[in-house]
């Protein structure tokens, strides 16, 4: 595991943020770290870069214990957290070129960087003027500069339009695939990480509610049969009477756990016995988004 963490807890005066918290990282993974907003994700990531000091609970990061080993740890990880550290006066390059000295990092690395984002073109251009989408790219430039094993992304994308969230996460799948790094990324919303997290840990409230791959994630992904009768209310409470699990009614549809084709024949046989017209009736897969607001709202 890259990133293992045992229990770990946080609190802010007499408010429990984090809450035992045990997340395991694979190594090679885009672990989308997931929870709405003031779950204790930033909280967490805090903890994890030592910008918090551990209260309870333990941090090991490539094997090894945070805090007794925190240099060497903390020379092998990018971190974008929150505003990338920018100088709005200066160049894109520029910024990168500050950096790199300070790290004694040649210019082609800068340059390299500076292609791996597609900012090559606007490089002699101030950061101030770039895009909010343009600044992401070049705060993950800066945290990449050192060659990081692992890069921990705060929100990468919030506030990005739908372009600018593509353009980060291309960016990402490639650094997965060509240049081998573990990638830790949080965000409020899962359709914004489901199409490229191999890895998945939902929290809210301060507690780990689900950590898994995204397979896994989709398998609990139950999917629902659908029906549409002519009273719908009714039908329903027929299905309910006799023994069937109803697991949700909207004005329009009522809603089963599908388990097979067979056993839809045998419903939609018993609401015709019963005189229900049978308009339609699906088997239905919920959407991920659906599964991820089901979690973090029953916690
Ligand atoms: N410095 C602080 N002092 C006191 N409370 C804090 C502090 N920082 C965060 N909190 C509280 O801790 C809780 C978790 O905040 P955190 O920023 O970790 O959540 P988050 O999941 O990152 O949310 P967001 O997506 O809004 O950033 C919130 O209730 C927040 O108000």
């Amino acid at each position: 595991m890259v990133i293992d963490t045992a229990g770990l807890t946080f609190n802010f005066g007499n408010q429990a943020v984090v809450k035992s918290v045990s997340l395991q990282v694979p190594e090679g993974s885009i672990y989308g770290f997931l929870g709405p907003n003031g779950a204790g994700k930033t909280t967490t990531i805090k903890l994890l870069l030592n910008l918090l000091q551990v209260q309870q609970g333990s941090i090991h990061i490539f094997g090894k214990e945070l805090k007794s080993n925190r240099l060497e740890i903390l020379s092998q990880i990018g971190s974008l957290i929150e505003q990338p550290a920018i100088y709005l006066h200066l160049t894109g390059k520029e910024n990168l070129l500050n950096r790199a000295l300070l790290l004694q990092i040649s210019e082609k690395r800068v340059d390299d960087m500076l292609n791996l984002v597609h900012l090559t073109d606007a490089a002699h251009k101030k950061a101030g003027q770039y895009s909010l989408g343009m600044k992401q790219r070049l705060g993950i430039a800066l945290a990449l500069l050192s060659d990081p094993k692992l890069l921990i992304l705060d929100e990468p994308t919030n506030g990005l339009d739908p372009n600018g969230i593509i353009e980060i996460r291309e960016l990402l799948i490639k650094l997965i695939k060509e240049h081998q790094k573990t990638v830790f990324i949080s965000s409020h919303l899962l359709a914004e990480i489901e199409r490229m997290a191999t890895h998945v840990g939902i929290i809210n409230h301060g507690e780990l509610l689900f950590q898994g791959s995204i397979k896994e994630l989709e398998s609990m992904n139950k999917p629902l049969i659908q029906i549409e009768t002519d009273n719908t209310a009714d039908a329903a409470n027929y299905l309910s009477r006799n023994n069937v699990i109803v697991s949700d009614v909207t004005e329009q549809h009522i809603y089963l756990p599908y388990t097979s084709k067979q056993q839809m024949g045998e419903i939609n046989t018993m609401l015709n016995q019963m005189g229900y017209v049978v308009y339609s009736i699906n088997k239905q897969q919920q959407d991920l988004e659906k599964l991820f607001l089901a979690i973090t709202q029953t916690a």
